[in-house]
């Protein structure tokens, strides 16, 4: 798929003030620092589309992204952040549980994981907690770029081993870099292919 346009639209606290639900929505989640932001900007090809940062934290708003005027691209803040305080962290959780379950346009979730490191335990608490929504979800490995794809395809398997304990069927996976521009065209074929299925 090509992007003809990319443009920011608004940034949000609830799914009320979102725009319309009337295009398909694919949102960014995972682990503050682990890369979402760059990857909207690395598949837009607009380096300051979405805000980046090397200080974890930077997103704090449900911001949408419309996309050659036919869906919408999210990006959520992050969770797993150590310094932030127990309210914050609780003021993160009902924002993001309300909008998984109430955003009706939702046609899938990036879960990205940090390609370096073995199985965390919030990677995996948060997509048993989409899994048990019943929310649609694939993986995306982040940062390829910083090791061997021997190391990455470690890292893969590890999580695969971890889900099948709870799971039968393993969502899609992607491995990306948005320094090398790896899994560019994988991710924007699979959201062809889901905006060719999605009904609203
Ligand atoms: N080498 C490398 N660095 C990356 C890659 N993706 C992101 N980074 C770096 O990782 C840091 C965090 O990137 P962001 O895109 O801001 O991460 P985020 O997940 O949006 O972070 P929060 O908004 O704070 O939750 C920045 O310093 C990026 O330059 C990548 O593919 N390769
Ligand atoms: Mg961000």
């Amino acid at each position: 798929m090509v992007i003809k346009e990319a443009k920011f639209l608004m940034s949000n606290t609830k799914v009320e003030q979102c725009p319309a639900p009337t295009m398909p929505e694919y949102a960014f989640i995972g682990r503050s620092n682990v890369g979402k932001s760059s990857l909207i900007n690395m598949l837009t090809e607009q380096k300051g589309l979405a805000k980046t940062s090397a200080q974890p934290g930077k997103t704090q708003l449900i911001n949408h992204f419309l996309i050659n005027d036919s869906w919408y691209l999210v990006d959520l803040p992050g969770y797993g952040y150590a310094k932030v305080s127990k309210g914050a962290r609780e003021d993160w959780r009902k924002m993001i549980n309300y909008y998984f379950q109430n955003r009706e346009n939702l046609a899938c979730v990036f879960v990205l994981i940090d390609s370096r490191h073995e199985p965390l335990k919030q990677d995996l608490d948060f997509i048993n907690y989409l899994g048990n929504l019943g929310v649609p979800f694939v993986l995306v490995f982040t940062k390829a770029d910083k090791q061997s794809s021997v190391k990455t395809d470690s890292t893969i398997a590890a999580y695969k081993r971890k889900l099948r304990e709870t799971w039968d069927e393993l969502p899609h996976i992607f491995v990306t870099s948005s320094e090398k521009r790896v899994g560019r065209e994988e991710l924007l074929n699979f959201i062809e292919e889901v905006n060719g299925q999605v009904q609203l």
